[in-house]
């Protein structure tokens, strides 16, 4: 399986008398189950943007996303229904993901009925605890009942991770996933997302401006800058030999991880 953008690019048409915002300039971008890779940049380069677009969320101006050579807006109805549960969104909590009013378990409930997972409300439950249980909070039995103000930052995240994890995905899509949690949290959850990655073969595509996170997790890097990816190679390429002057100043501001 593979997901790409394929020189997809992103026009925010301007509101009258504005000018338009070329978000995300003729990206090339692919990524397999099991790969770790991370689109970095400084705020404003267009991440999110192109992570929008490899959702699906939003539509391309021009070039293409595809999941196994099938471009989105081609794709039949059982393509497009395969597509939603194989590609999912992990985004961060703080950015209002997760319904205050609604239970762990409903939220995760309503999506593995929404996609015809389970029917009938003990399976339905079944498959909640299962996936909280998966994410390390066990007994996902004693979380399904509480509601998201009832949990730190970290295991709201992981509720976030089930809640995806639900629909048996093969890619993850994570912008900013860890970025407001604690260091020792982050460090838990990034360390969670790669043991999914090895038990149950799912690929990542990690959006951050953390440099030293990108350098523990990651395989593969995107440098991003004004919407366009400048430079991409493995971590070990990008860390050691950044070739593209922003890519030093991007490690230069990270002091642990400039280059010597
Ligand atoms: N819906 C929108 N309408 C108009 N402009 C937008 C829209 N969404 C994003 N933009 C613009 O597109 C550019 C890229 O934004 P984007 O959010 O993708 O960057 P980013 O790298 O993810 O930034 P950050 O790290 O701050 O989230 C910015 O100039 C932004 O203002």
């Amino acid at each position: 399986m593979l997901l790409e953008a394929c020189d997809a690019s992103k026009t925010f048409r301007a509101r009258r008398g504005g000018t338009s915002v070329d978000a995300v300039v003729s990206a090339n971008l692919a990524i397999r189950p099991g790969d770790f890779v991370a689109i970095v940049g400084e705020s404003g380069s267009g991440k999110s943007t192109l992570a929008r677009m490899l959702l699906g969320l939003i539509p391309v101006t021009s070039g293409t996303i595809q999941l196994d050579g099938v471009a989105l807006p081609t794709m039949d109805r059982p393509q497009r229904h395969r597509f939603r549960r194989t590609v999912q969104a992990v985004l961060q909590d703080p950015a209002g993901s997760l319904n205050p009013r609604k239970t762990v378990g409903r939220a995760i409930g309503e999506v593995v009925t929404l996609h015809r997972i389970a029917r009938g409300k003990d399976a339905v439950r079944a498959r909640v605890v299962e996936a909280l249980d998966l994410v390390g909070l066990t007994p996902g039995q004693s979380f399904v009942d509480r509601y998201p103000h009832e949990l730190s930052g970290g295991q709201r995240q992981r509720v976030l991770i089930a809640r995806a994890l639900v629909l048996d995905p093969r890619i993850i899509v994570a912008d900013e996933a860890v970025s407001a949690l604690d260091a020792s949290v982050k460090a838990g959850v990034l360390r969670l997302m790669n043991e999914l990655r090895e038990r149950l073969g799912v690929g990542y595509v990690f959006i951050t401006h953390d440099l030293p996170v990108v350098n523990k997790v990651c395989d593969y890097v995107y440098v991003m800058k004004s919407g366009e990816i400048v430079e991409s190679g493995t971590k070990e390429q990008i860390f050691a030999v950044p070739s593209h002057p922003y890519t030093r100043t991007l490690l230069a501001a990270a002091p642990t991880l400039a280059p010597a």
